[in-house]
């Protein structure tokens, strides 16, 4: 048989139909839902009189809109609170399994899929929203889909789709100290461009991913779509099985201990498993190599996430491109983010400080943000106005305060608070006041994004946490 890349062998498995002009029905293992993207979609499906294909293929939670302070008065804002009660609604109504926003399995769709053991490797993963990317760090199809689709999928459990062109991007080498993960998308953006992965399924690759826990290559595949890629993709080894074992949906996972009993459906899905990574030989469209031992601690200073630089560069000079489109891009960039040409990124300080998203929110990334606060030591900086700290679920943020990481934060001025998307995209309280910048690990830094007039740089939860308490970047190479 010839050589098949992972999404080849991924896309071949879920092929119900296919059409002469490429055009393919896929079957859809796993849908996760959303407040945001799902009214309309659970509105049309009952003005057609159709009912949902397979229930326990759902999986809901509100995250986008709900508030990250005390819950018990309910949500405030009236919009926000009308998405919430209505995906409310409408689980209970065709009896979807969703877990509430009191519930302490709450939180952000792509922490909670793979943290329940619903996320599985060779599934096709889909839900309504750009960031499903995130699920592919499993060796899973994954892909965010519109709402139209949502109602696609709901009533018939499949999706039409085009079969993507495969880029194999390969990191190898180790990773320089105070450099994760977040570290390594970015380099791969500022290389490849927010263009550069269009109308391809990306896989991640090399040395330095494999070295990466499955929080790390969440956090690669989380940011695919900044790379134009809808879905980014990594294939299965000891590290992804370590992780889904014993987990509440995985297979071989006693429904009434929770805990791992394994037997033959576990032993079939890890022998299938383990066939899910790219064959020697197969065919890439594009290859791009990057050497991990030369990554540096990355910073975005405009406002899109390939404008990025490393610690020690400098903001770009207009003057200095001769490309008019790219000249006037970094002009106008310049002008909203309110920078220098030429000023240090080090010299950079911000107001507020943003640790959360679906990018950076699990329990390592609160580890290594709460391992900066520790070493640098004492309070947040005096220009912080408001410094974050939003874990992706309330399982993640019970294991940080198992921990005592709440309390590292708390310590230092920190807010600690309750999951969901909070200031990533400001649809809840969360928010900056026009003209405030912030040090965010968060994957998007378009104009207004987290507050109408709000500058954002993106960057790893270590530089956000050594960014609030010195007040401005710093190279965190010099803290690891
Ligand atoms: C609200 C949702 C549709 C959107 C997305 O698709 O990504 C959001 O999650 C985002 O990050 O901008
Ligand atoms: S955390 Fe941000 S990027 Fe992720 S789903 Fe929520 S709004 Fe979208």
């Amino acid at each position: 048989m010839t050589a098949r890349t992972l999404y080849d062998k991924l896309w071949d498995e879920h092929v119900v139909h296919s059409e002469p002009d490429g055009t393919a029905l896929l079957y859809i293992d796993r849908h996760l839902v959303h407040e945001v993207t799902s009214p309309q979609a659970f509105e049309g499906l009952d003005l057609a009189g159709r009912k949902v294909w397979r229930l326990s293929a759902n999986l809901a939670v509100s995250d986008h809109n709900v508030p990250t302070t005390d819950r018990s008065g309910g949500i405030a804002d009236p919009v926000s609170k009308l998405q919430v009660d209505t995906l409310d609604a409408n689980c209970d109504r065709v009896g979807i399994t969703q877990f509430k926003m009191n519930d302490r399995r709450q939180g952000i769709v792509h922490v909670i899929g793979p943290e329940q053991g619903a996320t599985l490797p060779g599934m096709t993963v889909v839900c309504g929203d750009s960031h499903t990317s995130t699920h592919g760090a499993f060796g899973a199809l994954a892909h965010g889909i519109g709402t139209s689709e949502v109602e696609h999928v709901l009533a018939t459990q499949t999706l039409s789709a085009k079969k993507a062109r495969n880029l194999l991007v390969k990191v190898e080498g180790k990773l320089p100290a105070g450099c994760g993960a977040k570290d390594i998308v970015l380099a791969i953006i500022g290389r490849i461009g927010t263009a550069g992965g269009t109308g391809y399924t990306i896989e991640f690759a090399g040395s330095a991913i494999r070295a990466l826990s499955m929080e790390g290559r969440m956090t690669v595949c989380n940011m695919a779509i900044e790379a134009g890629a809808r879905a980014g993709l990594v294939g299965v080894d000891d590290t992804t099985i370590n992780y889904v074992k014993g987990r509440p949906f995985t297979p071989g996972t006693d429904p009434r201990t929770g805990q791992f009993a394994g037997g033959v459906e576990w032993e079939q899905a890890v022998a299938y498993w383990r066939t899910l990574h790219t064959d020697p030989g197969a065919h890439f469209d594009k290859v791009v190599e990057i050497d991990a031992a030369q990554i540096r601690p990355q910073v975005t200073w405009g406002t899109s996430p390939e404008m990025v630089l490393a610690i020690d560069d400098r903001v770009p000079d207009p003057d200095k491109e001769r490309d008019d489109v790219k000249r006037s891009a970094i002009e106008r960039a310049l002008t909203y983010m309110a920078l220098e040409p030429n000023k240090a990124i080090s010299d950079i300080h911000v107001d507020k400080v943003f640790i959360g998203s679906c990018t950076n929110s699990r329990i390592e990334d609160m580890r290594e943000a709460a391992a900066v606060v520790k070493r640098v030591g004492g309070r947040l900086a005096k220009n912080i106005k408001l410094a974050l700290v939003v874990p992706g679920s309330g399982l993640v943020k019970a294991q940080a305060e198992a921990e005592g990481l709440d309390q590292v934060f708390k310590a230092a001025g920190f807010e600690w608070r309750e999951p969901g998307c909070s200031m990533c995209l400001a649809m809840n309280a969360d928010r900056l006041e026009p003209g405030e910048r912030c040090a965010s690990t968060s994957n998007r830094n378009f104009e207004g994004r987290q507050g109408a007039g709000g500058r954002t740089h993106l960057v790893s939860p270590a530089m956000a946490a050594a960014a609030a308490m010195t007040g401005h970047f710093v190279d965190v190479r010099t803290l690891a």
